[in-house]
């Protein structure tokens, strides 16, 4: 549900002291009056859709995925789908009946979102059914897929976010759209490049910023931060030598609600709903979206989403929040993009129920009996601005998606432009701007080579000019290198206990000769910035080494202390536990997409198809079964030491084998080379994966299949004991 954490104050399982005694998943009743009455009376579709929408409200909701990770790796997986599953699942019928296959859903882009209904039941009775459960399971684990309801993954997609924007995520556990924003900043990198943009996920609850950090890990970002703030109360961040506030190019709000639009997966909102429910969520919704518009560059975008039906928490805090920044913000048409997405104009009048069932057309007839002292301090807030004004502000342009349209959930999202600057500090640039564009037009018009410009040209030259001032700063800092020097200061350990972390630290391999060591011994190369290595401390050791881009660094130097950083960068070494090692630091796994392309040339190994087979079909291979050039690559290296083994398959088309499917990607496995081994040091998952995508060997999770994986993962019983058995537990 949308709240994302329990409201103070209620009853924790005991009413009047006594247990309470949850009613079974099939017991509960989906009906519920008032929110029938309420939902009717807003006439939010017609009289004769209306039984239409609540019928689908009390429906199983099917079962969404999306494709995620790196672009080329998500194609390998849909094809995959495509080709093994859809097949076979569309021939299959359980007890004479027809089993709905897999499919896209239509609007979502390069058929990375699908949806499917099989009963659980059918999982038990069809091979083929097990076969694709297992198949979610594992490719879900490891990241390539994400299991996501298909509206919550729409407000992503109308943020339009570029390779090099800087990202905020108000409220962003437990992260599934953080993810496709993370995926976005990497899919508009040019090939071979890496973003130059970061995404902030940021959530006030601590426990689940940290589900956020696991699920966002598997992406293998550097370009993301988690931080745990109010959003309401996300702090400024100074650039540096300058009062101005670190602004950002794109911000998701999707707030805190009622959940009302989750009826089909949350049950049991039938039973607890009221529409008040979105009283007491109005004001902290309105506080969130305001901070969202100051910490917003001009000329950037936001969209403002919730899973609740409720124009309450929806277009009644848009249109406050448009008329509180008088002109600064706007809403977008967006009603060309997307266009197989079915979806509903916002909203522009609607009533306000009161706990006693009743319905309001205003705050006049709300008495106190009603309405608590601070419900009534916020009133205003619930309900309509004056009808032209609801015209003026274009709430048309708001969406709502309802779960009869295409068989989801139900959902809100409003995308806001800001247009102008809002706040003294703000005004105040932008005034300088202006004459500065006024006075170079000027300039011009005397030396009679342009004529003067319209008021509005000026206005956009001004726009310009500022964002021309933001990039000579960040320029002048670069030359002048203050960016380096100012100082870092980690984040302040936290007060609550539960928080044991040790702050984050950056690493400079100029003053810590441990961390140039292990860099040495790599051959790291100079693509790589040597500045984003941190770590957390512990006695004065690091245990892991992260890495983060350059512009999360920067941000993180700015922020200092004011930050609440729960996690960042991605972890590329880990210290080694086999005493013998030529390293200290052992490459892992997460970190591979980072480091493959800067690693020294001797760690990273191409190898066959046929050497593929052995390393992942075979515990410890012997070094003898590989092919001779890889053999000899691999001898290159110490013993007891990380090195990337890597299948390309476009290179090795000349192999007699072929891949079981379709594969484009690059396939890099981090491998330890023993005194007489090599061995794959993934965990049981890729293994799984990799069997099947490469060999077609499936080791489904509930025991169907024909591998048996228990015997390919690297134990210390394994049976050549000469890999690093702690660590191979944690690749
Ligand atoms: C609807 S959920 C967000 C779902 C998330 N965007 C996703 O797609 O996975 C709302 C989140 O807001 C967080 N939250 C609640 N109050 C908040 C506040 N004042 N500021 C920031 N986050 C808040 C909750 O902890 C919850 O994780």
């Amino acid at each position: 549900m949308g709240r994302g954490k329990k409201s103070k104050g209620k009853d924790n399982g005991h009413v009047n002291g006594e247990r309470k005694r949850y009613k079974k998943f099939e017991e509960l009743a989906r009906d519920n009056k008032n929110l029938r009455k309420y939902y009717q009376a807003q006439k939010i579709v017609s009289e004769e859709e209306f039984p239409e929408m609540i019928e689908a409200m009390r429906t199983v909701l099917p079962t969404n995925f999306r494709i995620s990770g790196s672009r080329q790796q998500a194609t390998d997986i849909r094809e995959l789908i495509m080709t093994e599953f859809v097949p076979h699942i569309r021939d299959t019928q359980i007890d004479g009946v027809d089993i709905e296959a897999p499919h896209p859903l239509p609007w979502y882009p390069n058929n990375f979102g699908w949806q499917f209904s099989i009963p659980r039941m059918a999982l038990r009775k069809s091979k083929e059914l097990r076969s694709f459960h297992s198949f979610l399971v594992t490719e879900t684990e490891i990241g390539n897929i994400s299991r996501q309801e298909a509206v919550s993954m729409v407000p992503p997609l109308f943020l339009d976010v570029r390779s090099d924007h800087m990202v905020l995520d108000m409220c962003a556990a437990p992260g599934s759209k953080t993810a496709q924003l993370i995926e976005a900043l990497h899919a508009d990198a040019a090939p071979g490049t890496a973003p130059t943009g970061v995404v902030v996920a940021n959530d006030a609850d601590y426990k689940r910023a940290c589900m956020l950090v696991h699920q966002i890990n598997r992406l293998n970002s550097p370009n993301i931060v988690v931080t745990n703030h109010s959003g309401e109360r996300f702090p400024n961040i100074l650039k540096s030598n300058s009062r101005d506030i670190v602004q950002f190019d794109r911000i998701l709000c999707d707030v805190p609600c009622s959940g009302d639009g989750t009826t089909r997966k949350n049950v049991r909102v039938w039973e607890t709903w009221h529409a008040d429910d979105a009283h007491s969520l109005n004001p902290l919704q309105i506080k969130i979206l305001q901070r969202a518009a100051y910490l917003l560059k001009v000329g950037g975008r936001l969209v403002y989403s919730t899973c609740s039906l409720n124009p309450v928490e929806n277009e009644a805090v848009v249109a406050h929040v448009l008329e509180h920044f008088e002109g600064a913000l706007k809403l977008v048409d967006v009603s060309t993009q997307l266009p197989e997405l079915k979806r509903r104009s916002g909203l522009k009048t609607w009533k306000v129920m009161t706990r006693d069932g009743e319905m309001h057309e205003t705050s006049e007839t709300i008495g106190p009996e009603v309405a608590s002292r601070s419900t009534r301090k916020h009133m205003e807030g619930f309900f309509p601005l004056p009808a032209g004004r609801m015209d003026e502000l274009h709430i048309e342009h708001c969406m709502r998606i309802y779960p009869h349209l295409q068989n989801t959930g139900g959902f809100f999202v409003a995308v806001l432009e800001k247009v102008a600057p809002i706040g003294v500090n703000e005004r105040k640039k932008a005034a300088e701007a202006l004459e500065r564009a006024r006075q170079r037009a000027a300039a011009r018009s005397s030396g009679e080579e342009t004529p003067m410009q319209t008021e509005d040209e000026l206005k956009r030259a001004a726009s310009e000019d500022e964002g021309a001032e933001s990039k000579r700063q960040k320029t002048d800092e670069k030359e002048d290198g203050s960016a380096k020097r100012a100082p870092f200061l980690p984040d302040s350990p936290r007060e609550d206990p539960a928080l044991r972390e040790n702050p984050f630290v950056f690493l400079d391999p100029n003053t810590n000769k441990e961390l140039q060591a292990v860099l040495d011994y790599y051959g790291i190369k100079d693509s790589m910035s040597h500045q984003g290595f941190l770590s957390r401390m512990e006695n004065g050791l690091f245990r892991s080494v992260y890495y983060v881009a350059d512009s999360v660094r920067q941000l993180m130097e700015l922020a200092g202390q004011r930050l609440r950083v729960v996690n960042t960068g991605i972890k590329v070494f880990g210290r080694s536990t086999v005493k013998e090692a030529g390293c200290t630091y052992r490459l892992v796994c997460e970190g591979v997409p980072q480091l493959l392309t800067h690693l020294g040339d001797k760690f990273v190994i191409e190898m066959t198809f046929s050497d593929l087979r052995v390393l992942i079909e075979q515990v410890n291979p012997l070094l003898t079964q590989l092919s001779d050039e890889t053999r000899r690559r691999v001898e290159a290296v110490d013993t007891s030491c990380s090195v990337i083994m890597c299948y390309d398959p476009a290179k090795h088309v000349e192999d007699n084998e072929k891949p079981h499917t379709r594969l484009t990607a690059l396939l890099a496995i981090p491998c330890w080379r023993g005194a007489m081994s090599v061995s794959a040091h993934i965990n049981k998952n890729q293994l799984r994966s990799l069997n099947h995508r490469v060999l077609g060997r499936t080791a489904n999770t509930d025991g169907v299949g024909d591998l048996k994986l228990e015997n390919n993962i690297h134990t210390s019983a394994s049976s050549h004991a000469d890999t690093p058995a702690a660590d191979a537990q944690e690749p």
